[in-house]
């Protein structure tokens, strides 16, 4: 997504704040750390299989809409710039992201403001990728093929280094960076809803070899209580094939975050049995 109209200085904000936390000493960084009982704060991913490391990463994550879910202890308080450049990065997120869920409703033939709606509140969760060079890039990835449990997903990534990928016919197809675009993701309840006509993109990231990257993923979606499954005028006649069940989101979440990260396995999941 080119033309958003997010400021390249808010981009930049965002980019210089997250790169200088993840440079601080493990013991700074880790006053923020996620406790056992929640996923937002500062954490580590680290997933091997016998042949393979698959996934390499440390993560910071935080839920920064609706401001009331905040958590402001796992909120870095060093670099002193962090909380301000997250909030003028989230609240322009948010406003492009809105945008979007209006013209998926449209195209997908409701009002304009009946998906947002549907989400009884939109709920918006940042989570900064830090995947470490990675001397042996063939045999480490920094994040598992996976699709995202949003309704969206608008990622930004870094200018000068290729290493988000997406599932394309069976083949893996890089995303080029261009400089100060977004990308937005399908997610999962987007594919639910419609009834699998709009899906959830698989994709997956691996690691470079000379440095380190980082990605930012912004998440919106729906309040933990709202049922989610495919509407009535998604679901074609004649056949009427309800491809998946209905789903507390909130459940559906937490069940995908237990899950192993492989390729499209929540939404299989989420498909009534055939
Ligand atoms: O690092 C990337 O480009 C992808 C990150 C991602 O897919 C995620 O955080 O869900
Ligand atoms: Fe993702």
């Amino acid at each position: 997504m080119v033309n958003h109209g997010v400021a390249t200085e808010v981009l930049q904000g965002m980019k210089d704040a997250a790169a200088k936390f993840f440079e601080l000493p493990v013991e700074e960084k880790n006053k923020v750390a996620m406790t056992s009982d929640d996923i937002k704060g500062y954490g580590h991913a680290y997933v091997a299989s016998e042949e393979q490391i698959l996934d390499w990463s440390d993560l910071l994550f935080l839920i920064v809409y609706p401001s009331q879910y905040r958590k402001l202890k796992f909120w870095p308080t060093t670099p002193e710039e962090y909380k301000e450049a997250i909030e003028a990065y989230s609240i322009e997120v948010k406003r492009v992201g809105e945008e979007l869920i209006r013209h998926i409703s449209l195209i997908m033939g409701m009002e304009k403001d009946a998906l947002l709606a549907l989400h009884q509140e939109l709920v918006q969760g940042v989570l900064v990728n830090y995947y470490p060079p990675c001397s042996m890039p063939d045999k480490v990835l920094g994040k598992s093929p996976h699709s995202d449990t949003s309704t969206i997903t608008i990622l930004m990534q870094e200018d000068n280094v290729t290493g988000l990928q997406i599932r394309k016919e069976g083949e893996w197809v890089p995303v080029k960076p261009i400089p100060n675009a977004l990308i937005v993701n399908v997610g999962d309840v987007v594919e639910i809803w419609s009834n699998g006509k709009y899906k959830s993109i698989e994709h997956r990231a691996v690691t470079t070899e000379s440095k380190a990257r980082l990605s930012y993923a912004t998440f919106l979606f729906p309040h933990d209580d709202v049922e989610v499954e495919p509407f009535d005028h998604m679901v074609e006649s004649p056949g009427y094939l309800r491809m998946y069940k209905k789903v507390r989101y909130g459940d559906y979440l937490r069940q995908s975050l237990k899950r192993k990260m492989e390729g499209k396995a929540h939404t299989n999941a989420a498909k009534t049995a055939s």
